[in-house]
């Protein structure tokens, strides 16, 4: 049986104001680790109702980023073993993470499809990592399918975000890190409208290419983006 999908620290008032507070607190935490980040794009987030958003995923670090641009209106998607994590596992469920079974396909797809009516319902967005784990190579996993199809079968936009490489400045098997600057761009919305099931492989191939394209060109590596597709 798939796991209960509610959105309710999300959309309570009090949860709100819980998540006003972490993002508050974890906004601090780049003065203390030397980090700056320049954001673009925030504008494309202005779109009505719901929405799903998808970003590369390169560490914990990311969390930080994640700060600087989430919406108040959005939940994210997160794999199951971070509920088990103690306080961060509370304060996350409390931020309203959805918690998917990575290990089976038939669950995280029964959750992802109860997310999908309820997404707009509840007016919310949704953030998933679509590479699905961290990855700190410079350049981008092939993308699971997911975070599309629910956004098909919701029938609400895409909005894909894209943090520049962390590769000049962290080192992810060490965990060590210098002090770094890390662009971030919101791209214009790709619409779902009349989508069907049939369409996930192409919404998915032009999201990866459009963010893979944005990924080498914030990192200062455009020419690459055009060598391979
Ligand atoms: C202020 C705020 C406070 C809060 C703090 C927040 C911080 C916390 C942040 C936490 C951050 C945490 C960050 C993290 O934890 S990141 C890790 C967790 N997130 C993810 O894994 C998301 C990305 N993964 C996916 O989208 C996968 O596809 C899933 C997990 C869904 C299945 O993966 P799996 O590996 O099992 O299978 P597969 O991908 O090979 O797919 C198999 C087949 O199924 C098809 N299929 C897939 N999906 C659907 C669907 N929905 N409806 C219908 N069909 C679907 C698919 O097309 C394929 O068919 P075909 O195409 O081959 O024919
Ligand atoms: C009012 C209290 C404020 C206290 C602030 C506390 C700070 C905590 C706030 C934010 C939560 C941070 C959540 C950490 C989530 C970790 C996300 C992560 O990086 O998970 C890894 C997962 O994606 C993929 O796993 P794998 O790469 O496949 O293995």
């Amino acid at each position: 049986m798939a796991d209960p999908v509610t959105f309710l620290p999300c959309c309570s008032l009090t949860a709100l104001f819980f998540c006003r507070i972490i993002k508050t607190v974890v906004k601090t935490f780049k003065y203390f680790f030397g980090l700056r980040f320049e954001v673009k794009g925030l504008e494309n987030f202005k779109v009505e109702g719901p929405a799903i958003i998808v970003s590369n995923h390169q560490s914990i670090l990311d969390m930080m980023g994640l700060m600087e641009v989430l919406p108040d209106d959005c939940v994210q998607v997160g794999k199951k073993e971070l509920m088990y994590t103690g306080s961060v596992g509370l304060i996350i469920y409390l931020g309203g993470v959805i918690f998917i079974n990575r290990k089976s396909t038939t669950s995280a797809k029964m959750v992802m499809a109860e997310v999908a009516k309820t997404m707009t319902t509840e007016n919310v967005k949704v953030w998933v990592y679509p590479e699905g784990t961290r990855n700190c190579t410079g350049d981008l996993l092939p993308f699971k399918k997911g975070a599309f199809h629910l956004a098909v079968q919701a029938q609400v936009p895409v909005i894909p975000v894209v943090y520049s490489s962390f590769t000049t400045f962290y080192n992810p098997k060490k965990n060590l890190f210098t002090s770094g600057k890390i662009k971030v761009e919101v791209l214009p919305p790709i619409e779902t409208k009349g989508l069907t099931s049939d369409d996930v492989s192409d919404l998915t191939d032009r999201c990866f290419r459009t963010m893979r394209e944005t990924l080498f060109r914030l990192s200062g590596r455009p020419s690459e983006a055009k060598d391979s597709s």
